[in-house]
């Protein structure tokens, strides 16, 4: 196609051709001695132009007033190739016109040099003649720039010489490469020296005498006060010079070492490392910095010699650390009750910027309190004589919305703990996401997850008063997904609430096989809860319907007794959280047929079980914290067994540390000693925050829990048992396990063994079976330890270590 274009442009420039040779030849006439061929290349060089070539021929052919036209020695084949545009158009062209083509040399403008070994010469265009014939080419010699024909190719190869360096070339180039390194790398050094040089402190080199508030001039001493009241940063300790272990430990982990600036930077992990060499370049870090870098630097400590040695700590927050890790339907509550509310309201998880930057300082507080001098209390005789309050636990049970959190909301309203403008403030906000029933269940879903879903999700604690108790609510979530956070609440109960959906399908639904009515009752009474009130809930909802209410207990009441619930330890209250009815205050005109106690006067006369006040400690931890700048370490949980004072030594299991109480707190009131039965939060100190996580437990060194890998336990099973994978839950505490083997089934009435070695246990059926932990050296559970076991989201059986 394109080969018949230009076959059809060069019968067009064979017209132009002919007519431009035949006006050259009229205005030359015959002087000129100039053949046919050399007038036709003039034309097609200028394209026809008839003057310019005119002009060119003339310039040619007069006698020689430039010597830099004389013609030019012909160059050979190969350097026409070099002008290959040109010169293969016009052979082409003078084959097509059956002109023997001839080399056309003495060209204007032709550059005889790039044909020739490509730029060996520099020549200006001027020198070759390249303007001579054009107007723009009168410019002074002095005011012409240089056109310099660049070397496509190096020198040699092909066109000479080996293409090889010569031997001192390459002892050069090496040597000027490695100048060039060499610079490099001083620079860099210089710019990490002068980084460390900027954050080194101003202050003299010689060593730090204590300084005095009063000494101090105001401003100082206001920067002092500052650093003491937010940071607590500086700890006078006087610290041993060299640490050759872990620095040796952490060279061997890779963290490159402290007096090699370019390994040094990686050290910034999260790992515990000192660097006494390299730091005397280094000072205290700014405000900024630490603001900056979190909680990563953690404690600095300086030594007498001014030679500050930074411990930097990458402790995992609670919230990081997970029980459980194995994938399974319980991952998703593991994952909410690591960022859940927990017990302690106070640590609230938030994502809003200035609490982030609060809880980056709690996280700089170091440990520096001294502990108190233990005061030898005996806890038990201060118990006895203490005229404090009964105090109980319940845990709230009950299918997913049963109407537990609203009924619970609505109790802390009536009894005053929440104030009117918080219950309308509620409202207001539930309403704007359309959810406005639920402003009474915000009082105790307070994460913004479980308000949007209207779900929840993690035990939720409150406190209340009547005149003779001290009650903690323990609002489990009733969504299938967070059974094992309702272990976790009813593992620290003293007595159940069980809130029934009265309206039409819903009791129902609740009740049916896999409904959470009948799988938290029995979990409740198979972690040892005997006591249980059923709130029958929501009877505004079925125009307060006393056959409801009747038709409902009675199902109930066969239900419980054969879960083991006896009629003495069983209640039956009906009741409308949403409206109020029957909670606080009774609902005698809505209810005429109901002369019974209302919920408030059925939990006090509940009466919490007989504490191991006696039996050596057992705290099973809820969550670990950070309690503010003066108790960097914390945790909360209720006392199992036995009784614990301020300055006691601690030992946390699995981790086998051990830590010291500096502070209880019951109540959020602060308390010299504590029994089993009480919720409390312990500061500690002497451990690390790494070391204890919820589900761990705290003993007395005295008698110790041994971990065990592999136990018996009689269970009542939920589902199909056979020698399988399950996971382990006790409280907060989760492992992955394995049923090894059925020992034997039991009659439920007489105990005596029904089956030796079944190959499998039906639901319902009591048996004795020997559990493994898979994963790690064990768990902190010893006899008469009550666990769960679960396998893919469900409840399989609930039983005792035997
Ligand atoms: N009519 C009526 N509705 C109620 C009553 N109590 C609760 N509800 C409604 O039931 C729905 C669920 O209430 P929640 O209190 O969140 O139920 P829940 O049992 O705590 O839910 P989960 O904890 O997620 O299982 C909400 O829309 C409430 O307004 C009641 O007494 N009467």
């Amino acid at each position: 196609m394109s080969r018949h274009k230009n076959i059809r442009n060069l019968d067009l420039h064979a017209g132009q051709l002919r007519k431009g040779l035949a006006q050259v030849r009229k205005t030359l006439g015959t002087e000129i001695p100039v053949t046919d061929k050399e007038i036709q290349e003039s034309l097609w060089y200028y394209y026809f132009d008839v003057s310019k070539t005119i002009n060119y021929i003339l310039s040619q052919h007069a006698p020689a007033e430039n010597p830099k036209a004389k013609p030019q020695p012909q160059p050979s084949r190969k350097a026409q190739k070099g002008t290959s545009g040109i010169s293969f158009s016009l052979s082409s062209y003078m084959a097509h016109e059956h002109v023997c083509a001839s080399p056309r040399t003495n060209l204007p403008g032709c550059l005889p040099g790039i044909g020739q070994g490509h730029g060996s010469e520099k020549k200006t265009a001027t020198e070759l003649g390249f303007f001579r014939d054009c107007p723009w080419g009168n410019v002074p010699e002095h005011r012409r720039g240089e056109i310099i024909v660049e070397r496509i190719h190096p020198r040699g190869g092909l066109l000479g010489g080996s293409g090889k360096m010569s031997k001192l070339a390459a002892l050069a180039k090496a040597r000027k490469e490695k100048a060039v390194a060499e610079k490099k790398q001083d620079g860099e050094e210089k710019a990490s020296v002068s980084l460390l040089a900027r954050l080194a402190p101003k202050a003299p080199a010689r060593a730090p005498t204590p300084i005095s508030k009063s000494s101090l001039p105001p401003t100082q001493e206001s920067k002092q006060e500052i650093k003491q009241k937010t940071k607590q940063v500086i700890m006078p300790e006087p610290q041993p010079e060299a640490e050759p272990e872990k620095i040796a430990a952490a060279s061997s982990q890779g963290l490159g070492h402290p007096e090699d600036p370019k390994t040094f930077f990686p050290i910034l992990k999260d790992k515990s490392i000192y660097m006494p060499q390299f730091t005397s370049l280094l000072g205290s870090p700014s405000s900024f910095a630490l603001s900056f870098f979190g909680e990563r630097i953690s404690t600095i400590k300086m030594n007498t010699t001014n030679q500050e040695t930074f411990a930097i700590s990458g402790a995992p927050t609670a919230a990081q650390a997970k029980a459980f890790s194995e994938p399974s339907p319980d991952d998703i509550v593991i994952a909410a009750q690591s960022g859940s509310k927990g017990l302690n309201n106070a640590r609230k998880k938030t994502d809003k910027p200035v609490e982030k930057i609060e809880a980056a300082v709690q996280a700089m507080a170091i440990d520096n309190a001294p502990v108190k001098t233990r005061k030898k209390i005996d806890v038990l005789e201060e118990f006895k004589n203490a005229k404090t309050k009964e105090s109980a636990n319940f845990v709230v049970i009950g299918h997913v919305d049963a109407g537990k959190s609203t009924l619970m909301g609505r109790l802390l309203y009536d009894c005053g703990v929440i104030d009117e403008r918080t219950i309308q403030k509620f409202k207001a906000e539930a309403e704007k996401i359309g959810k406005s029933s639920f402003h009474f269940a915000w009082v105790l879903d307070q994460t913004d997850e479980e308000r949007s879903r209207g779900v929840t999700m993690d035990i939720a604690t409150n406190h209340f008063s009547t005149a003779s108790t001290n009650f903690t609510i323990l609002d489990a979530p009733g969504h299938r997904d967070f059974v094992p956070n309702m272990i976790a609440g009813a593992s620290q109960a003293d007595f159940a609430v069980l809130v029934l959906d009265a309206s039409t399908g819903a009791f129902e639904s609740g009740f049916q096989n896999n409904g959470q009515t009948r799988e938290h009752t029995l979990l409740a009474r198979a972690i040892g809860i005997s006591r249980i009130i059923v709130a029958v809930n929501k009877l505004d909802a079925v125009n307060w319907n006393h056959d409801r209410y009747i038709e409902i207990t009675q199902q109930m009441s066969h239900f419980l007794s054969n879960a083991g619930f006896s009629s003495d330890s069983t209640s039956f209250v009906p009741c409308s959280g949403l409206t109020g009815a029957n909670i606080v205050h009774d609902a005698r005109d809505k209810m005429p047929w109901y002369n019974g106690p209302t919920l408030i006067q059925t939990l006090e006369s509940s009466k919490p079980q007989s504490r191991g006040i006696s039996s050596p400690l057992r705290i099973t931890i809820n969550d670990v914290f950070r309690g503010g700048i003066q108790n960097p370490v914390s945790i909360s949980g209720r006392i199992e067994a036995g009784s614990l004072q301020v300055a006691d030594t601690l030992l946390t299991l699995p981790s086998k540390e051990s830590a010291t109480v500096k502070g209880i707190e019951i109540n959020e009131q602060s308390s010299e000693w504590a029994v089993a039965g009480h919720n409390v939060t312990l500061h500690l100190s002497g451990i690390d925050i790494i070391h204890l996580k919820p589900g761990d437990v705290m003993c007395s060194p005295e008698s110790p829990i041994v971990p065990l890998s592999c136990f018996d336990l009689k269970i009542l099973s939920l589902e199909t048992i056979t020698p399988m994978l399950v996971g382990i839950h006790r409280g907060r505490l989760n492992a992955s396990g394995r049923v090894v083997s059925l020992l034997e089934s039991i009659d439920k009435t007489t105990g005596k063994t029904l089956k030796k070695k079944p190959r499998h246990v039906s639901p319902g059926v009591i048996a004795r079976i020997k559990v493994e932990v898979t994963l790690g050296a064990g768990i902190p559970v010893e006899k008469g330890n009550k666990l769960v076991l679960r396998l893919g989201g469900k409840t399989v059986a609930a039983g005792i270590v035997e």
